[in-house]
């Protein structure tokens, strides 16, 4: 594959000065205003803001979904400017995952065959041992003969977390992936995620709109305006809500839904990030997360 090799090979994911301008002269809309962000392998990170701040368009960026107007990405060491469409195509196909909020199942094929697809799409034969790992580390074991029609929600997006984690890929994007799931589904889907994490070193990002699914994350990014204003590292739900309301996400009452009695992500101690202080005036301070 053609594209500029990086040194950097701390950040998996790597954002430099990014813009996102859509529209004409008259109708500008700046999405993304100077992004500058490294993701570090093996960490969990999700993206935050209120709505319009230009998560979508960043995960898009991030993922080589849609290109920049300028500044530089780099996913896995690769510079994605300097490829063009087919080995973009290659590359997303081969180093990254997807999961969406809605499921994207192909109906006809089972379970073990919507898992494999992309390896077999790649022109690759899935090897069993590893098809069954997956299955089993996602809960789906002794199911991969069912079809999706035959499988709950939180089953069928099981499924496609399995098809993200097949071809080990350098980052798992999730765009909303609980948004879809009642509220104790979430949480085991997000727990799945987190052990992704833990058990294959997975590098992880996800937009989500929800406090206590963003708390399950190493770290929240928040956005505001396209600009990258503030992060939590080890966040609690609680934490992530207040930021949002500072951020005008829910209004001046903060009223956060679901942002308490949540399943923190487990492990570390909470700690708060020295470079996201709230302001006196109440804006947060972002002194940079490179
Ligand atoms: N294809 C597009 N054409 C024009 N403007 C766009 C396009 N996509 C996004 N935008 C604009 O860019 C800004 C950021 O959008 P984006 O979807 O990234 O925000 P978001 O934070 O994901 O929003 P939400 O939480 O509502 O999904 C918004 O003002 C949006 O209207």
């Amino acid at each position: 594959m053609s594209g500029t090799t990086s040194p950097d090979n701390r950040h998996v994911v790597r954002l430099d000065a990014v813009r996102k301008v859509y529209g004409g002269s008259k109708n500008q809309v700046t999405a993304l205003d100077g992004v500058s962000i490294g993701l570090e392998r093996g960490t969990f990170t999700a993206v935050m803001g209120p709505s319009g701040s230009g998560k979508s368009t960043f995960l898009h960026c991030a993922a080589g979904l849609d290109r920049p107007t300028s500044g530089s990405v780099r996913l896995d060491g690769v510079e994605l400017s300097t490829l063009k469409e087919r080995a973009l195509t290659k590359l997303r196909r081969e180093r990254i995952g997807f999961v969406f909020q809605a499921f994207n199942l192909l109906p006809a094929l089972s379970v073990l065959d919507n898992v494999t697809l992309p390896l077999r799409l790649a022109g690759k034969k899935p090897a069993k041992d590893t098809v069954e790992e997956v299955l089993r580390r996602v809960g789906l074991g002794g199911k991969q003969h069912r079809r999706p029609g035959e499988l709950s929600g939180g089953q069928q997006q099981r499924v496609a977390i399995a098809r993200a984690l097949i071809t080990r890929p350098a980052v798992l994007f999730g765009d909303e992936p609980t948004g879809a799931l009642d509220t104790h589904t979430a949480r085991e889907v997000l727990t799945l995620l987190r052990e992704a994490v833990q058990w294959a070193g997975q590098t992880i990002v996800m937009v989500t709109h929800d406090p206590v699914a963003a708390a399950h994350a190493d770290r929240v990014l928040f956005l505001a305006d396209g600009r990258l204003v503030s992060s939590l590292e080890a966040p609690t739900p609680d934490q992530v809500a207040e930021r949002m309301t500072h951020l005008g996400a829910w209004g001046a009452e903060g009223s956060a839904p679901a942002a308490s009695g949540g399943a923190p992500s487990p492990g570390t101690a909470r700690r708060e990030s020295p470079a996201t202080t709230a302001s006196p005036a109440g804006t947060l301070a972002w002194e940079g997360l490179r």
